[in-house]
């Protein structure tokens, strides 16, 4: 299969990045890096969510964050949700784009949302019925498609449910998260081609952490399997609160650098970005994840 000719970045940092952060980020840090990142050209930024502050702290300003972004007309500017009172928020917020999160795996299900799948997918349908009345669309992901912090190895065949039933559900899009980032590209391929037998390519995102160093081999894996949207973050923030070890998602500056490099069009500054990487690195106080940034530093 030839490589796509244009990729759609989605930027994640601001809520998967910032949310495993240990110190509380102001709500002026967040503010700052979400315009940054619309400066540099992204058009689709994930800026927070709408979930139990007990369960994730870092998010609660959540609201605060999206009443004082400068939206720049075109951009997508996304919040998870994983209730109907998730959702409420988020409208009354102002949101005009949410994200229900479900897991190919039961045990970390039950971890991260406190319910098995099955009763996760129950849940998002009156949030798909609201979305639909206030004409709000609403992305997919499934969490733990390369492997699973207490279970191990997730059937390929497991995400695929998972992934059929939410876009059967009206997802417009399913991003398939390799949440402790333990996948390879062979892996990666083989995931995507089971995957596609039951949710049309166009329909899927690749969710990459670079825990073991893996995450760029796995986009061009799933460049090649015609996979054309990517989540990332940017200077490789994050991880996640629900699996330990996970670091961060793969760094937007390397994706794009990757991308820049096999004449991919994504629209992003590279030099803007790493700029908006830098910051908010100063922020959280530790180097970027980002071995291009690191690079352009260094000379
Ligand atoms: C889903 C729940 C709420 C269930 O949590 P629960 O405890 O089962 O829910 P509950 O309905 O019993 O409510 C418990 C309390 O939470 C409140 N509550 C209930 N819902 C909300 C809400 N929406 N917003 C604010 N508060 C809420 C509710 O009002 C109540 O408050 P209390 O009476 O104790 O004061 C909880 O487990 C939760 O919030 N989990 C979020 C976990 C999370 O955000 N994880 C990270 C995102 S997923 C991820 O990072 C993976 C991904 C997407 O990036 C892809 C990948 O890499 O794999």
């Amino acid at each position: 299969m030839s490589l796509p000719s244009h990729v759609r970045l989605v930027e994640v940092g601001p809520r998967d990045g910032l949310q495993n952060e240990a110190q509380p980020i102001s709500v002026d840090d967040k503010v700052q890096l979400v315009d940054a990142l619309s400066a540099a050209g992204l058009g689709y930024i994930e800026v927070g969510s709408f979930v139990s502050p007990k369960w994730v702290p870092q998010m609660a300003g959540s609201a605060e964050v999206f009443a004082r972004i400068q939206r720049k007309p075109g951009v997508v500017y996304g919040a998870l949700a994983p209730n109907l009172r998730g959702f409420e928020d988020a409208l009354a917020a102002g949101v005009k784009e949410v994200a229900v999160f479900a897991a190919a795996s039961q045990a970390f299900s039950q971890r991260n949302i406190n319910c098995s799948i099955s009763e996760s997918l129950a849940r998002f349908v009156p949030i798909m019925d609201a979305a639909r009345q206030h004409g709000i669309s609403v992305r997919g992901y499934v969490s733990c498609v390369l492997g699973c912090p207490y279970e191990g190895e997730v059937a390929a065949e497991q995400v695929a449910a998972v992934a059929r039933e939410l876009y059967a559900m009206g997802c417009y899009e399913v991003s398939l998260g390799d949440t402790i980032g333990t996948g390879t590209a062979g892996a990666t391929r083989r995931m995507f081609e089971v995957v596609g037998a039951q949710v049309p390519r166009d329909k899927l995102a690749g969710h990459f952490h670079d825990t073991y160093g893996q995450a760029l081999a796995n986009i061009y894996a799933s460049l090649q399997e015609g996979i054309a949207v990517f989540d990332s973050s940017v200077a490789g923030l994050g991880g996640c609160p629900y699996a330990k070890g996970a670091s961060g998602n793969v760094a937007t500056e390397d994706v794009l650098y990757l991308l820049n490099g096999l004449g991919i069009h994504t629209g992003v500054d590279l030099e803007q970005l790493i700029q908006a990487g830098n910051r908010i690195s100063q922020v959280v106080g530790r180097p970027t994840g980002s071995r291009v940034a690191k690079a352009r530093s260094a000379q």
